[in-house]
């Protein structure tokens, strides 16, 4: 699986600390910025590693911004993207289970680095249940057909 990272200066150090985990779990990232402390828009990296996910350059993403909230909200604009923003590990699992998620993300400024590295795990790991959540989350891509078309 390949996983694509995102964030704003918020989410600088965890995602850097998530890179490290990753690593670890032999993990394979690309990690499409921003690379400092630097204060920058979180938008402007939603769009860039949701598109790569989109676009098929990634499996799924880990998208990392001071809550979490405005990173999550921008990827979500993308067609195709399923962006969850979990603060705990409940919340993580039950986002793969049922929600098919395909995009984590963290509040750097929310969540401890042991905390994040659990959530990551159990993200990564969980697979979708399928069945009545499968109708589900169809019903969710047919809305995104009927707002924003082909
Ligand atoms: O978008 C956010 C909140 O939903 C993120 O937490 C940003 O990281 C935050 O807004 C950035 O704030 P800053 O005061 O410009 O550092």
């Amino acid at each position: 699986m390949k996983v694509a990272l995102a964030c704003d200066h918020g989410g600088f150090r965890l995602k850097e600390v998530i890179k490290s985990y990753l690593e670890e779990l032999g993990v394979e990232y690309v990690d499409y910025g921003t690379y400092s402390e630097d204060s920058v828009d979180y938008p402007d990296f939603a769009y860039k590693a949701a598109k790569a996910i989109v676009e098929g350059e990634a499996d799924r993403g880990i998208f990392i911004c001071g809550t979490g909230i405005g990173i999550s909200i921008a990827a979500n604009k993308v067609k195709g993207i399923r962006a969850a923003l979990c603060y705990n590990i409940y919340a993580a699992e039950m986002s793969r289970r049922h929600n098919n998620a395909n995009v984590l993300c963290l509040g750097g400024r929310v969540l401890g680095e042991e905390l994040a590295k659990a959530i990551v795990k159990v993200w990564l790991e969980t697979p979708f249940d399928g069945g009545r959540h499968e109708r589900r989350v169809n019903k969710i891509s047919q809305i995104e057909e009927n707002e924003c078309g082909g």
